[in-house]
């Protein structure tokens, strides 16, 4: 057979050099890595055969760990999936996961570089760290030929098609001599091998062997209670299910027997996924049938707004057949969905109470996920408001809705939020001058999914939501509009409505206190967020026109009252109703249409007045 020479794509090359010269103290993770594989690929095995006949799977699904102490080779061995020639060029020889650029500058920008390998969770290619040359044998499920490849970690690989491959795949290790300065043991030392399958592999639910001996007790996490299971077990097995570095934030352990019996081990992440928002990332958690791995990434087993929870959700009474749209469509999974869902929720709330910093964690990388929960309907709006957090004028730190209202004023029956893009855009939006005057508290809603909701969700404890930014202002930090006012701007008003294009209508107001001017969307009207939250979806609209409110007691606005009074047809009162404007839409953080012109227009007014 023809040996090919192959070169490692550019990534792969890169990854591959700071293993070869890696310093990280734990190399021994890559053992955990190769069975972690192995039995990724037993579960695949397994799969095949209950799908497909003519794969029925071998009885005896195994791991096997063989050691040459002469040759120096560590070789671990699975009768799984396998992979065809296609795989291992396309598999091995690159590497397709996400965040693989984002690992690679940390990595070399960090000088702490070497614990951070470990973390990351490097996959087949840890091996690199402990190895002179790598040789992996494997033949696919149902295919005769099978496949040799070869690399000792620099930027090519050989790749052969071998006849007589078991099925199934052997990774052969060319270790390095041990060299405990640098942190390289002898992992051909039996005792050294068993330390660390039983510290990072125990749960592995197929016979971990070397010889005749099984080095783990493959006992699944799930099944076991709490009070047997060390902490650090738990946090393997995330690492084993997720491949993410960072501990999770929270482990979740569930049972349920009766009628529908089924077994939850949940976790909570503690940094959000960069994929979160996007619609076809892979997210959910996995299925097993009694002890029998059925899927990854099962979205159905938990509502949408709660896809970053992580886990295994065991049920006893499903087919080992089940597919997706049965999935969908099956009432005992829609009556786990519940569960899971109210005791995640549930979960939460006690941390609020008992680890106040680890719910902050928690709601910083996931409560705008968590609030699309509010525009579906579901049941849990409830328990989703009494979890949320949000920004407020109360001060730096977000205040629950509970909170919020233990601290409205006398008089005070509404509560008040601003949406907007950042905290610093809206806080001193001109909108809320009249309520921090009477000192009523504003929440500062900041993510886009705050525009929906605040308009399905109508009330907490029965305290109605109301935008700041809408409708006309039921908080005046002064009395009503004087007639007297009302009176003399009436000219002024109707002019300044013929002359701006952009706005609606033009009217008084006093939510005003230091500020000339801002704009309002009518009670049912679009917000400019809201707007932008369709835009961004591909939804357009016609651009929706807003009310001018002025404030009479600013200078700038009798001023301009009583300039048309004395001359109404002067031109330069059209650029000041302009720069009127454009000033409003800027103290909201809004965009000019052209900023160039008010910047001339601007610049021609400062300069008359030097
Ligand atoms: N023993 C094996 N049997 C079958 N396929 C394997 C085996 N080892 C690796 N593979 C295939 O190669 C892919 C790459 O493996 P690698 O360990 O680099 O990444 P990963 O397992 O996807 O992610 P990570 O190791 O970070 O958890 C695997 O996803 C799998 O498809």
């Amino acid at each position: 057979m023809t040996t090919e020479t192959l070169e490692f794509q550019a990534e792969a090359r890169q990854l591959l050099q700071l293993m070869v010269h890696s310093i990280y103290s734990h190399k021994e993770v890559f053992l955990r890595e190769l069975i972690s594989n192995a039995s990724d690929a037993l579960d695949k095995r397994r799969l095949a055969g209950l799908k497909d006949e003519s794969l029925k799977a071998a009885d005896d699904l195994h791991i096997a760990i063989e050691v040459d102490k002469e040759a120096r080779t560590l070789t671990v061995r699975d009768n799984g999936i396998g992979m065809s020639r296609e795989d291992v060029v396309g598999l091995i020889g690159t590497i397709a996961r996400s965040g693989t650029a984002e690992m690679l500058r940390r990595l070399k920008e960090n000088k702490e570089s070497a614990e951070l390998i470990g973390q990351f969770g490097v996959g087949f290619y840890s091996v690199f760290m402990v190895a002179e040359k790598v040789t992996l044998l494997t033949r696919k499920a149902g295919e005769d030929e099978g496949v040799r490849w070869e690399s000792d970690g620099g930027g090519t690989y050989t790749i052969e098609t071998v006849e007589d491959a078991p099925e199934g795949t052997a990774v052969t290790v060319h270790l390095r001599p041990a060299d405990e300065e640098d942190a390289l043991h002898d992992y051909t030392d039996d005792q050294k091998i068993r330390e660390v399958v039983k510290r990072y592999s125990d749960f592995i639910s197929f016979p971990i062997r070397m010889g005749e001996e099984t080095l783990n007790s493959m006992k699944a996490l799930w099944a076991r209670p709490r009070s047997d299971v060390k902490d650090e077990e738990y946090r393997e097995f995330y690492r084993h299910i997720t491949h993410d570095w960072a501990d999770p934030l929270e482990i979740i352990p569930m049972r349920a027997e009766g009628t529908f019996e089924y077994e939850a081990l949940l976790f909570i992440p503690s940094r959000a996924p960069r994929d979160l928002f996007q619609r076809d990332a892979r997210h959910g958690v996995q299925l097993y049938v009694k002890r029998v791995f059925i899927m990854d990434d099962s979205r159905e087993l938990l509502p949408d707004h709660l896809r970053f929870v992580k886990g295994v959700v065991d049920a006893a009474d499903l087919s080992l057949n089940v597919s997706r749209e049965i999935l969908q469509q099956d009432r005992h999974i829609q009556l786990i969905r519940r569960r899971l869902a109210k005791k995640v929720l549930s979960t939460i709330k006690d941390l609020m109470t008992n680890d106040a910093e680890k719910y902050r964690t928690f709601w910083r990388e996931f409560g705008a996920a968590v609030k699309e929960g509010l525009l579906d309907g579901s049941e849990n709006h409830k328990a989703i408001l009494d979890i949320a957090s949000f920004a407020s004028t109360a001060g730096d730190e977000p205040t629950t809705l509970a909170d919020y209202v233990s601290r409205m004023k006398d008089g005070q029956n509404k509560i008040y939020y601003v949406t907007g893009e950042s905290r610093a855009q809206i806080e001193n939006s001109p909108h809320i001058e009249a309520l921090k005057a009477k000192d009523y508290e504003v929440l500062l809603l900041t993510d886009p999914v705050d525009d929906i909701w605040v308009d399905t969700v109508h009330e907490y404890d029965g305290k109605e939501f109301q935008s700041v930014t809408r409708g006309e202002s039921d908080v005046s930090a002064e009395e009503e509009v004087s007639e007297e006012d009302t009176e003399a701007y009436k000219a002024v008003l109707g002019w300044l409505n013929d002359t701006l294009d952009d706005v609606k209508d033009v009217r008084l107001t006093t939510r005003l206190t230091s500020s000339p001017a801002c704009l309002v969307s009518d009670n049912d009207g679009m917000t400019p967020a809201l707007e932008k939250v369709y835009k961004a979806m591909g939804q357009g609209f016609p651009p929706v026109k807003r009310i001018l409110e002025l404030n009479p007691q600013h200078p700038l606005v009798s001023g301009l009252r009583s300039a048309y009074e004395k001359r109404a047809d002067d031109p330069d009162l059209t650029d000041m109703a302009e720069l009127l404007y454009g000033t409003a839409l800027l103290a909201e953080g809004g965009d000019l249409a052209d900023p160039a012109r008010f910047a001339t227009l601007l610049a021609d007014r400062l300069s008359r007045t030097i």
